[in-house]
């Protein structure tokens, strides 16, 4: 038999959280906050340095219009979602915005944590928005036993590319982690770096199994089927 994994990586729209929750709610309120946050913000070096990045993706256009552009797209575009997550700071801080999790995935990441699987995050969310979302999550404060974030600065998540640098930068081989996504094309890339994967396919978000990878409906599924820790606690929420 397989032994369980070392180590589980996340991906957050479509597995551990609702796609509504980032289209309806995280993505209009980083809209409605954009022009003010660029304005009161505009003497900031990171921030500069940022607006620098989408001038040299979208020569030529002014950037606010090109940012709007890439949120009207969704599209997952490494400045964009650098902003998005220092809009989201304030979000989040001031209890406006709390990270929405699905019910099953707090009590497994608990249970595998306890058991000593190192769990990690890889979203085109950025670093500071998985924080954010980890740390002010409807579960609580998530982050104590999340032991690395990655985000598109590490690389595009359809590469096997990425997939084989996280696992360096874990320290384990790309055999001992378990990716988790809703998005076959991300699946197919971690799998090409040796990764056990698995489809998250969740109803309510409308997710289609792929017939690819594996796939689970909830992280419960998920344990059972590699080996991993049952909780033992209800679904939160
Ligand atoms: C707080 S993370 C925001 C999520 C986000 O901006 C996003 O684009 C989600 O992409 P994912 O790779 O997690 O599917
Ligand atoms: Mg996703």
């Amino acid at each position: 038999m397989t032994s369980p994994p070392r180590a589980v990586v996340c991906d957050i729209e479509g597995t551990t959280s609702a796609i509504a929750f980032v289209k309806e709610t995280l993505f209009p309120f980083a809209e409605r906050a954009l022009d003010g946050f660029l304005r009161d913000r505009a003497d900031d070096p990171e921030v500069s340095a940022i607006l620098g990045e989408v001038r040299v993706l979208a020569p030529g256009r002014e950037p606010a219009e090109a940012l709007r552009g890439w949120m009207a797209g969704d599209e997952k575009v490494t400045p964009l979602k650098a902003l998005q997550g220092m809009i989201w700071r304030q979000g989040f801080e001031s209890g406006a915005i709390r990270g929405h999790l699905w019910p099953d995935v707090a009590p497994c990441l608990r249970a595998w944590a306890r058991a000593g699987i190192a769990l990690r995050i890889y979203s085109s969310g950025s670093v500071e928005a998985q924080r954010l979302l980890f740390g002010h999550s409807e579960a609580g404060d998530l982050t104590p036993i999340l032991s690395g974030f990655d985000d598109t600065r590490t690389g595009p998540k359809r590469e096997a590319t990425s997939y084989a640098a996280i696992a360096a930068s874990a320290g384990l081989a790309p055999g001992e982690m378990l990716f988790l996504s809703d998005v076959a094309e991300e699946l197919d890339a971690a799998a090409a770096a040796g990764m056990r994967v698995c489809q998250l396919v969740r109803a309510a978000d409308g997710t289609v199994a792929s017939e690819r990878h594996p796939a689970c409906a909830t992280f419960p599924e998920v344990a059972a089927r590699f080996g991993l820790p049952a909780p033992d606690e209800p679904p939160s929420g």
